[in-house]
């Protein structure tokens, strides 16, 4: 099993509604994303998958929360939910899953894991 890993940043504002704190307050963070992707199979080129076809679909998601106000995103505002770290992994995850999944066959994607800070993350994965 070979086992690639893709890194992002982007920076956006969320305030976590009923949290018990100052993380209530409107604030921002320079948000790191991780996606990692596995597969059995090797490319003619020795490739898993192209590191840049991963930057490329995770750059189509993270374009539209860079320099937003994420409590703002459909996936938050209409759905009542908070814009964790835990959140977004699980939106970012459910964003990637078909088109990791395209790229080539027997590609899957593993987990997405989001830094609020660089000493505390998330992480979403399937069971
Ligand atoms: N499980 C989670 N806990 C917290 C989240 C989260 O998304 N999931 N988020 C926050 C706030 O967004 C907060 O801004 C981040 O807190 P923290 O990582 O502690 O960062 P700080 O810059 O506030 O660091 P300090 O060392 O506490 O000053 C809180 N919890
Ligand atoms: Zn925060």
């Amino acid at each position: 099993m070979y086992e690639l890993t893709v890194k992002s940043r982007f920076s956006a504002a969320h305030s976590l509604c009923g949290y018990p704190g100052d993380c209530a307050r409107l604030h921002g963070h320079t948000w790191t994303v991780e996606v990692k992707v596995c597969g059995h199979e090797l490319d003619k080129l020795g490739m898993l998958v192209d590191f840049k076809d991963i930057k490329r679909q995770l750059s189509r998601i993270i374009d539209q929360l860079d320099h937003s106000l994420l409590n703002d995103l459909p996936e938050f505002s209409t759905g009542g939910s908070n814009p964790t770290a835990e959140n977004l992994a699980y939106y970012i995850y459910q964003s990637l899953l078909k088109p990791v999944a395209e790229l080539r066959p027997g590609l899957k994607l593993k987990e997405i894991s989001v830094w609020e800070s660089p000493d505390a993350y998330a992480t979403y994965r399937e069971d």
